[in-house]
C-alpha cells in the first residue's frame, strides 16, 4: 500500500495462488481430493491469472473452453476476509469495534482491513494483502484539477461529494483507529482512501454483512457490464440442484449436468455465496474459448458510478445514462421518477423521458386525455413529436456549446495523454504537454512543473497517478459529449422522418 507503483508486488501472485491452494480455493470441479504434493496453484484447470491491458489489466483467462453456466471458481468461506472473521480472530479488535456501533459496516471493515495491514508479514492474510493494488483511481481519490476536468456540473458535484463523504467517514473512524494504536502512516487520509477504495472496488456481496467480503482470488475477475442479451435474465439464479451437484457429485454426474448447462434457457448468475457448500462460487455467464478473459458482472453501473466505486469506465456501456437539464415543470408533467429521465449511450431518450416530454409539449388542459397514449409510449401527434425533438436538440446543442472544449479537442488531448502514458521521464512529459492548450499548462502547474529546469529526473509515481485520473476524466467527458451528439442525430432523424415520411407500402 505504501510503496510506489500501481500493481501488486512482483512475483506475488504465485504466493497467493499457493496459499489459496492450501486453503481449498479451486477452479477444478469435481474438486481434487486434496492438494497433490507439489501443487503450487489453486488455478490452472479452468482459469489462470493473465494480463488483459484492454480490459482491466490483471484478470482471469480461460485455460480451456468453458461453457455458459459452468462453475469456474470456488472460494471456501474460511478464505473470505470479513469483519466477522477478523473480529473472531482478534479479541482486542473485537472489543474496540463493539464500542463503536455508530460506524457503518463499510467503515468498520475499512478499519479492520487497515488493522490487518498493520500486522505486516505476521498477518494470516499477508499473501492476499500484499497482492492488493497499491493505489486506486476511484472518484474520492481525484484531486481538484482532475475533478474540474469532468467539465459537467453534475459529474463535478458527484466527485466532490464522494471526496467529502470519504473525508467525513475517515474523521468518524479516527477515534477507533487511535484506540487501536494504528501506526501514524495508517492513520492518514491517504491510507483511509486506499482501504476504502479496496473495499468499494473489490468486495462481493454476502448475506450477513452489508459491507460484503474480500474474496482472495475471486476478486481477480474483471468486469463486463450486464446489458443487451445478458440484462434480461439478471435476476435468474442457477437451479439449486445444479449448484450443489457441480460441487459434490461424481465426475460422470458432473459431466452429464454440465451438458445440460447448454440447454438452460436463462442466464445464470455470475456468482454468490452458497450456504450449502459454505463457499463463494463463480459461474461462467457465457461460453468462453481458451485464452479469453472470463468476466464478471458486478452490477449495473453508469460510467460515473463505475468511476466512483471502481476507478474505471467503459466506452461501450449499455447502462450508461446522460441526464440533461429539463425546464422547471417538465418532470412534474408525468409520474416517472426523475432518475428515469435520461438519454442512453446510443443517444436515444429513455422511454420515460420521451413520454414525459410528449406530455409537457401538450397543452395542460389536454394532458389528461392523452396521458394513456403517452404512458404507453405512443407519439401523440407529428407536431407534438417535432416540439419534443426540437427541445432535446436545442438542449443538447446548448450543453455542448457551453462546455469549455469540443469533442475534437478532447480526442486530441486523449491521444496525447495516451502517448505520454508510456513516457519515462518528466522532461518528455513537460515537452509534450507544454505544447498543448491551457488545460495541459494548468496540469503542469498543479505538479509544480513550471519550466524544463524544474523537472525532476525520474517520473514519479505521483505524476503517473495524476495523469491516469486526468485521462479518466477526459474519457468520461468525451463519452458524455458523444452521447449528446448521438442524441442530436437521433432527434434530427426523427424530424426528417416527420417532414418526409416514407410511403407506407415502401414504394418511392
Ligand atoms: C475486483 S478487481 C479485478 C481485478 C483487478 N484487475 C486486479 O488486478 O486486482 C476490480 C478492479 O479491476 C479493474 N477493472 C475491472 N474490470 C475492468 C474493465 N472492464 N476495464 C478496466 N478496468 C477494470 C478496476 O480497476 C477495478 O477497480
Amino acid at each position: 500500500m505504501e510503496g510506489d507503483g500501481e500493481e501488486a508486488e512482483e512475483g506475488g501472485v504465485e504466493s497467493l495462488l499457493k496459499w489459496g491452494c492450501e486453503l481449498g480455493v479451486s477452479d477444478s470441479f469435481p474438486p481434487k481430493t486434496a492438494a497433490q504434493p507439489g501443487t503450487v496453484s489453486c488455478l490452472g484447470h479452468t482459469v489462470s491469472v493473465s494480463n488483459f491491458p484492454e480490459a482491466g489489466g490483471r484478470g482471469l483467462g480461460a485455460v480451456r473452453d468453458v461453457r455458459k453456466g459452468e462453475m469456474v471458481l470456488r472460494v471456501p468461506k474460511s478464505c473470505l476476509l470479513t469483519t466477522e472473521r477478523l473480529l473472531m480472530d482478534d479479541q482486542c479488535l473485537s472489543a474496540a469495534v463493539k464500542n463503536r456501533p455508530s460506524l457503518s459496516s463499510a467503515q468498520t471493515l475499512t478499519v479492520c482491513l487497515l488493522y490487518e495491514v498493520g500486522k505486516g508479514k505476521k498477518s494470516w492474510w499477508y499473501p492476499y494483502l500484499k497482492n492488493l493494488p497499491k493505489c486506486y483511481s476511484t472518484l474520492p481519490t481525484f484531486r481538484q484539477f482532475e475533478v474540474q476536468a469532468f467539465q459537467e456540473d453534475d459529474a463535478i458535484w458527484v466527485a466532490k461529494k464522494a471526496k467529502w463523504k470519504a473525508e467525513a467517514e475517515w474523521k468518524e473512524a479516527r477515534v477507533l483507529m487511535e484506540e487501536l494504536k494504528f501506526k501514524p502512516t495508517l492513520l492518514t487520509f491517504k491510507s483511509w482512501l486506499w482501504a476504502s477504495s479496496t473495499i468499494s472496488s473489490r468486495t462481493l456481496h454476502v448475506p450477513w454483512d452489508e459491507a460484503g467480503c474480500l474474496c482472495p482470488v475471486g476478486d481477480l475477475f474483471n468486469y463486463a457490464a450486464p446489458g443487451g442479451d445478458l440484462a434480461e435474465a439478471d435476476n435468474t439464479t442457477l437451479p439449486r440442484s445444479l449448484q450443489v451437484g457441480s460441487v459434490c457429485s461424481e465426475e460422470a454426474e458432473y459431466n452429464m449436468k454440465s451438458e445440460q448447462l447448454d440447454t438452460l434457457p436463462q442466464r445464470l448468475t455470475d456468482g454468490g455465496f452458497e450456504e450449502s457448500v459454505n463457499a463463494y462460487c463463480f459461474y461462467a455467464r457465457q461460453h468462453y474459448v481458451r485464452g479469453e478473459q472470463v468476466l464478471l458482472s458486478y452490477g449495473m453501473y453508469t460510467n460515473l458510478e463505475l468511476l466512483e466505486h471502481y476507478g474505471f469506465l467503459l466506452d461501450n456501456n449499455p447502462n450508461d445514462k446522460v441526464y440533461i437539464p429539463l425546464e422547471p415543470g417538465v418532470s412534474s408533467c408525468s409520474s416517472w421518477p426523475t432518475e428515469s429521465l435520461y438519454i442512453n449511450q446510443g443517444g436515444e431518450p429513455s422511454y420515460a423521458l420521451l413520454s414525459t416530454l410528449r406530455l409537457w409539449a401538450t397543452p395542460s388542459n389536454q394532458r389528461r386525455s392523452v396521458g394513456h397514449l403517452a404512458y404507453s409510449g405512443s407519439q401523440l401527434s407529428p407536431e407534438n413529436e417535432m416540439r419534443v425533438m426540437h427541445l432535446m436538440l436545442k438542449c443538447c446543442s446548448t450543453i455542448l456549446h457551453n462546455l469549455p472544449t469540443s469533442i475534437e479537442d478532447d480526442q486530441l488531448l486523449l491521444c496525447t495523454l495516451n502517448q505520454v502514458d508510456g513516457t519515462d521521464t518528466p522532461v518528455q512529459l513537460f515537452d509534450v504537454l507544454s505544447k498543448l492548450g491551457a488545460e495541459s499548462h494548468a496540469f503542469l502547474e498543479t505538479l509544480g512543473l513550471r519550466s524544463r529546469a524544474s523537472v525532476a529526473v525520474s517520473m514519479s509515481w505521483k505524476i503517473q497517478r495524476q495523469l491516469e485520473r486526468w485521462k479518466l476524466a477526459v474519457q468520461w467527458r468525451l463519452r458524455y459529449k458523444r452521447t449528446l451528439v448521438d442524441c442530436i442525430t437521433y432527434c434530427s432523424n426523427v424530424i426528417d422522418r416527420i417532414h418526409s415520411p416514407v410511403p407506407r407500402n415502401g414504394m418511392c
